[in-house]
Formats: C-alpha cells, structure tokens, sequence
C-alpha cells in the first residue's frame, strides 16, 4: 500500500508528510508514505494526498508546473475511486474556482467558489488563525471514533478563504466564526479539510489515520 504526496513546492509539504508517516507507522498495516512529483507514481498510488498553503492562484500554478498531474489525480480520483485528501488549499483547489485576488479554476470536484470569509463581529481579525470547534453536518466514515477533547472536535486553522460549495450533501462539517465557514467537504471518495489536520495535534492524528484506514 502506498500513499502518495504531492510535492509541488507548497509550505506545509514537510510537515503534512511527518504527520501522515506517524499516523502510519502506528497502524497494523504498513502503508508506504511517498512524497513525489511524479504523476505515474501517484496514478498508482492507493491513496494521494494533496497538501497546499498560500494564495490559490500560486498553488494551482505549482501544481500546473508538474506535468500530467492533476490529470493523473483526477484519473486515479474519479475513474478508479482512489481516497484523496486535500488539505488548506490542496481542499480548495477541490472547488470550481477560487476568488483570491484573481479567479483561478479548481478541479471542480465540488462545486462552489473559494471565497473571503466575511466575520460579522468586527473584532474578528482574518486571517482566522488558531483552534476552532467543528460542527458536524454529516457523519463520515473519516471522522469516526475521533479523540474529543474537552471543546468537542477541535482543529487548527489559517486561512482567509473558504469553499462555499453550492451543494450541501458536499459539507461535511463548518466552524464558526462570525459565521459559517466550510472546515470539512467530502464527496465520493475525496475529501478535503481547510483547517490543518498536521497541526491538530491528537485529533488531527487521529483524522489521518482513519483516511489511511478508510475503504470507500
Ligand atoms: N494558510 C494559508 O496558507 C492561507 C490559505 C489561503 N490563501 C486562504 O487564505 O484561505
């Protein structure tokens, strides 16, 4: 079993990679962890994630770089059902399009924009940075049997932007701040979190190692 993640020079690539080797390296079954910019091998991977940090624009561009890649994902995704996870920006570039500062097509597996988040409380500064709750819309098979901590399923965001789907069956669970903002989207056998799952300590763990466990 191998899971392949995409290195297309996105910041958070390094430490997305150690938290899902941990998560594995715990797990019974062993399943190699490969960082890679090769679309062959992450046409055959059994799982692919996608991490991303920064502007949309920039991160579709880097990936665009890669050769063949987000077609050999988009195959592996759609025609032979692979479990995907994106995370930040690698879950917005799952959209239609983003908004940030220019409008860049996504992948278009959800449909829906990646816009500004918009706090009504003025005192809620953007970037929304730091640990927020998350509310559940659907259950998923990823999210079960998760750690609670004290607050419920907690999780550690960074972002200004989040993806507004256009179907609500697509949402898997928001948080709140100063109004709804989409942490968790899933839909077939992709998934895809804005908030950092590497970052979110025992819960993140947790979510990784249930994707590495998860059989759609
Ligand atoms: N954390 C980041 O890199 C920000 C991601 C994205 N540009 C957003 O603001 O939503």
């Amino acid at each position: 079993m191998s899971v392949a993640i995409i290195d297309y020079g996105s910041g958070n690539l390094h430490s997305a990679a150690k938290a899902f080797e941990r998560a594995a390296r715990a797990m019974e079954q062993p399943q190699k962890i490969v960082v890679t910019r090769d679309p062959e091998t992450v046409f055959r991977a059994d799982r692919i994630v996608l991490p991303g940090v920064g502007a949309f624009a920039d991160c579709r561009k880097g990936l665009d770089a890669l050769d063949g890649m987000v077609d050999a994902m988009t195959e592996a995704v759609r025609d032979k059902a692979r479990p995907f996870f994106g995370i930040c920006v690698g879950m917005q570039l799952m959209a239609t399009q983003g908004k940030e500062y220019v409008t860049t097509k996504g992948f278009d597996w959800i449909s829906g924009d990646v816009v500004k988040i918009t706090p009504r409380e003025e005192d809620l500064k953007i970037p929304h940075m730091g640990w927020n709750t998350l509310d559940l819309v659907r259950e998923h098979p990823v999210l079960e049997r998760l750690p609670l901590g004290d607050k419920g399923r907690h999780a550690y965001f960074v972002h200004s932007y989040h993806l507004n789907a256009a179907n609500e069956a697509d949402v898997i669970a928001r948080a709140d701040y100063g109004g709804p903002v989409t942490a968790i989207v899933g839909k077939d056998t992709a998934i895809g979190t804005q908030f950092h799952p590497e970052k979110s300590q025992r819960f993140g763990l947790a979510l990784i190692s249930n994707f590495l466990k998860w059989k759609p």
